[in-house]
């Protein structure tokens, strides 16, 4: 049996539409309602059908619906909810897919009191966002986070696994404060380096625009790639998970401050026995089967 019949997905951007394609491809009997606030977004949602109906307002959109997801950035999360709470069904579940959760756990269970709440965090994405980013792949053989409050309804935290397990994934639970020191380190630090890096390189006369293209075949090209990803989607990010980021970034100085150190004094057995400890994390990765498939990972639908 289906876990949900009728699915509404609030914001169809790169992860609410993936999940439309996804749900199409994996439950072709689920009802599928879209809504954005942006009338552009719908009318694009409405040209590649990705729903049986895209809603012209987020009330309209979840009046009938089993499980809310709501698909916005995180700092718009609150506002999104509090739009359709009035028309949202009471035996409804409410699930999301923002980047850090202790935030976005406290703006919907004070946007939505009385609902039944399951968050979730996809560990998928890429660089791109918008409606005709997405794709159903996306959550292939990728770990979804589910956070539930205690005292969440068991019943509904296990329909919420089933729909992404049937989307593909791979199901984690664990405390959202604990979630959000995860990802600070494997998620949030890597994109606010990537930004930090090219956004240097960027302000430096020498190595600007051409220079920066072409030579960005070594290691900077993969930076390039992060720091394109969306300006509201991470400003939001780091300011909901302002601690954790912090907690994160303070280690990641220290280190650096040591690196610093090694390279001046020319201690390179420090500098060789480093590199080869996180050679052997890549190595972990890659034998656990958890390598992206591709290294342009998200690209290849295009
Ligand atoms: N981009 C990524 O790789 C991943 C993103 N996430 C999370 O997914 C969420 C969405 O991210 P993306 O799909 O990448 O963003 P996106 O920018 O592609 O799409 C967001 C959509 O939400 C709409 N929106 C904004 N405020 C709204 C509101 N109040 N009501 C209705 N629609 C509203 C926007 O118009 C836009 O179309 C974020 O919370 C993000 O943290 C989670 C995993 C990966
Ligand atoms: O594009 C990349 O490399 C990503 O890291 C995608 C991503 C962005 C945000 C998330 O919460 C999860 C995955």
């Amino acid at each position: 049996m289906l876990p949900f019949a009728r699915v509404t997905i609030i914001g169809i951007g790169l992860i609410g539409s993936s999940i439309a394609r996804a749900t199409r491809a994996a439950m072709p009997s689920v009802a599928l309602t879209g809504y954005d606030a942006d009338p552009e977004v719908r009318e694009i949602a409405e040209r590649l059908d990705m729903f049986d109906d895209v809603a012209s307002s987020s009330g309209a959109a979840v009046i009938d619906a089993d499980l809310v997801i709501l698909c916005v950035p995180v700092g718009a999360m609150e506002a999104a909810a509090r739009e359709f709470a009035a028309e949202l069904p009471a035996e409804a579940v409410v699930s999301d897919v923002g980047s850090c959760k202790a935030e976005v756990v406290r703006a919907l269970a004070s946007a939505l009191p009385n609902a039944t709440i399951v968050p979730a965090h996809p560990v998928a994405g890429t660089e791109r966002s918008g409606p005709e980013a997405g794709f159903a792949t996306l959550f292939h053989k990728r770990w979804c986070i589910l956070t539930p409050p205690e005292g969440t309804d068991a019943l509904a935290v296990e329909r919420v696994a089933e729909f992404w397990r049937r989307l593909g994934a791979e199901i984690e639970t664990m405390a959202p404060d604990h979630h959000d020191r995860v990802l600070a380190i494997t998620s949030h630090l890597p994109h606010l380096i990537a930004y930090t890096i090219v956004g240097t390189a960027s302000d430096m006369e020498e190595v600007t625009q051409s220079e920066v293209i072409k030579y960005s075949a070594g290691g900077f090209r993969d930076f390039t790639r992060i720091a394109a990803s969306d300006p509201t989607m991470w400003r939001d990010v780091f300011l909901a998970n302002r601690e954790a980021v912090l907690d994160m970034l303070q280690r990641f100085s220290e280190d650096l401050s040591a690196l610093q150190r090694a390279i001046r004094w020319g201690k390179g057995d420090e500098l060789f026995d480093l590199f080869t400890k996180t050679r052997a994390v890549r190595r972990g990765i890659i034998e656990q089967g958890q390598d992206d498939p591709a290294p342009d990972f998200g690209r290849t639908h295009e």
